[in-house]
């Protein structure tokens, strides 16, 4: 039996915290996890706290610090299992797979009931990300997130639902994979993502939603706040109020990209109807259209472009393939 060597980092999460007398759910000084027993004979593990944090305090700057300590591992490992809160959980995810190219697999988990609670899910997660982690055909898959017995890609996994243990999936592709008792089970494999490195992870770009009766207000404020990006939660396949369309022109007079993605759950963008706030006359205003990933990860995406100054071409191009 060979052993494989799997970097587990703790960054925290519901996953490693416990419930008071109260019900009420805490960060605690002891990662739960270090003291449980994992039933993986062919693994040794290596484990690191690099953070004890709520997920909705972890940010880009956190990322970076994961990306940079994985980087740092240089192929010592046969693969790296992160565990993670779920509310900010599929960002960090999408931002480690389009800043990473390694072979191994990194295979990020958390829980949605903390450590002592009735039917936590926690270590039983924990354990199916290593079992993925370990497993030889896990890898060249890029960054995974194991949750509940399934296997999705980061590109499209997003938290559906706000308590249910089945919270995690991937409406456009559909589970990549299944855990069974004995088994790992990959149904696809994703086409090939392109890879950027990362330095400055600082600009600032803001996420709007669209809604029935959206004015341009916002958008103004924001070309007067002169962002570095914008990223629109359209309306269906991509469009806005005419209000709105008339301030996403505003930004883009200032040079100031804004992108489109769907406010849809489910679905790609893309320009379709021809008339004010419509997204072919979006398209041709300069608007650039993020097809199948949500607004939180079309954010990552575009901070990535700009991190590596890439051109108004190359960042139509690098956005728009998705
Ligand atoms: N289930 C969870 O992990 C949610 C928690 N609020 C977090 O993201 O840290």
């Amino acid at each position: 039996m060979t052993i494989k060597k799997i970097l587990v980092l703790h960054t925290g999460g519901t996953i490693s915290m416990h419930e008071d007398e109260d019900g009420d759910v805490e960060t605690g000084t002891e990662n739960p996890l270090n003291g449980a027993t994992v039933q993986l004979p062919d693994a040794e593990l290596t484990v690191e706290s690099i953070f004890n944090l709520p997920s909705e305090h972890i940010g880009p700057r956190h990322m970076l610090q994961l990306q940079q300590r994985i980087l740092k591992t240089k192929n010592s490992f046969d693969g790296v299992v992160i565990t993670h809160g779920t509310d900010t959980l599929e960002e960090t995810a999408f931002f480690l797979d389009s800043t990473l190219s390694v072979d191994f697999p990194i295979v990020i988990t958390g829980a949605m009931r903390s450590s002592n609670e009735l039917g936590s899910d926690g270590l039983y997660n924990y354990q199916s990300a290593l079992r993925v982690a370990a497993d030889k055909n896990s890898r060249h898959r890029g960054v995974m997130v194991v949750m509940n017995d399934e296997i999705h890609a980061a590109r499209f996994v997003t938290k559906t639902h706000t308590t249910n243990v089945a919270t995690f999936g991937s409406p456009i592709s559909g589970t990549m994979g299944l855990l069974t008792k004995r088994r790992i089970i990959f149904f696809y494999q994703l086409a090939p993502r392109q890879v950027f490195p990362i330095t400055s992870v600082d600009q600032n770009i803001p996420v709007l939603e669209a809604y029935a009766g959206m004015d341009g207000q916002l958008l103004e404020l924001l070309a007067a706040a002169n962002v570095d990006g914008v990223i629109i939660k359209a309306f269906g396949a991509g469009n806005l109020s005419k209000e709105a369309a008339n301030g996403v022109s505003l930004l883009l007079s200032q040079h100031i990209p804004v992108i489109i993605v769907s406010r849809s759950f489910n679905g790609v963008a893309e320009p379709v109807y021809d008339y004010l706030g419509g997204g072919v006359q979006l398209e041709k205003a300069g608007a650039i259209f993020v097809t199948s990933i949500n607004g939180p990860k079309a954010r990552l995406k575009l901070m990535i472009g700009l991190s590596n100054h890439l051109n108004h071409v190359d960042l139509q191009t690098y956005l728009r393939n998705s």
